[in-house]
């Protein structure tokens, strides 16, 4: 069977990424319901307004399978908004804040480039795509009143960065109860990266013509569908120790232990 993509179709880019899958060849369906996790192999987590994406997500009760997806191992890729849900931490957010998927150990800020207006377009590296998909290192980078990476764990291989434009609003990154707050003073800011399963940009490769970021998440799900041995790995803590319990009442009329003499 074919390897299926979920886009998750709440509000945003939803239509532009199953437009871009299908440019590439990639069958793609659109995730508005719990139980459509079941049957995908990977999951984009589209850009739009991440507040309001958060509160459709919490009408239709989603966050935990969400959750639960990014949990399993299998691919998921969060542009823009998308980031915003797979952070740990979210600054810069609205009154009363918004519930996060998580997964992914850093802090983002919502709108770390300004408004609606402060949207841009840039030229940006990113050595791992050329050395994934051939090509330039350089990507089109389409930020649209785009959230940026201020911090990652260590854990946290860092895709791209880009040089933080003149005149952007200044940024407090709010610190942890005790410490100070700091304002962000760095030149560049990260924009995209990867952690196990876990790919996130700030911008928008969908709108673009270059396809290199689709498609090499594409790769990514195809060869775990191809592999899917390597889905044992990802396998929810819970299922494996029932399944390592079956086992070994399974394999324990054979082993050593139970071959040993009574003395
Ligand atoms: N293009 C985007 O996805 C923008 C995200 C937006 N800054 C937010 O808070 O959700």
């Amino acid at each position: 069977m074919a390897a299926v993509v979920g886009v998750l179709a709440l509000q945003g880019s939803y239509n532009e990424h199953m437009a871009a899958l299908r440019r590439i060849g990639a069958k793609g369906v659109e995730v508005r319901k719990a139980e459509q996790l079941l049957g995908i192999d990977s999951l984009i987590i589209p850009g739009g307004e991440s507040t309001t994406m958060a509160k459709l997500a919490n009408f239709h009760n989603l966050f935990p399978a969400l959750r639960e997806f990014v949990g399993t191992g299998k691919p998921v890729w969060g542009t823009c908004a998308g980031l915003i849900f797979l952070a740990n931490k979210a600054v810069g957010q609205k009154t009363g804040g918004q519930e996060l998927v998580g997964g992914l150990d850093c802090t983002v800020h919502r709108n770390f480039f300004g408004s609606q207006l402060q949207s841009f377009e840039t030229e940006l590296s990113v050595p791992m795509l050329a050395e994934k998909e051939g090509g330039s290192h350089t990507c089109r980078g389409v930020f649209i009143r785009a959230p940026a990476i201020l911090e990652v764990g260590q854990d946290v291989e860092v895709l791209a960065d880009c040089p933080v434009p003149a005149g952007r609003p200044s940024i407090t990154i709010t610190s942890g109860e005790g410490l100070e707050d700091q304002v962000y003073s760095k030149d560049r800011v990260i924009v995209a990266v990867r952690q196990g399963n876990i790919l996130a940009t700030a911008f928008h490769p969908e709108l673009t013509s270059d396809s290199r970021c689709i498609a090499s998440s594409w790769t990514w799900t195809k060869n775990l569908k191809q592999r899917p041995w390597l889905r044992y790995r990802y396998l929810h803590p819970q299922t494996m120790q029932m399944l390592g319990r079956r086992i070994r009442l399974l394999i324990y009329p054979f082993s050593s232990r139970a071959r040993k003499p009574e003395i």
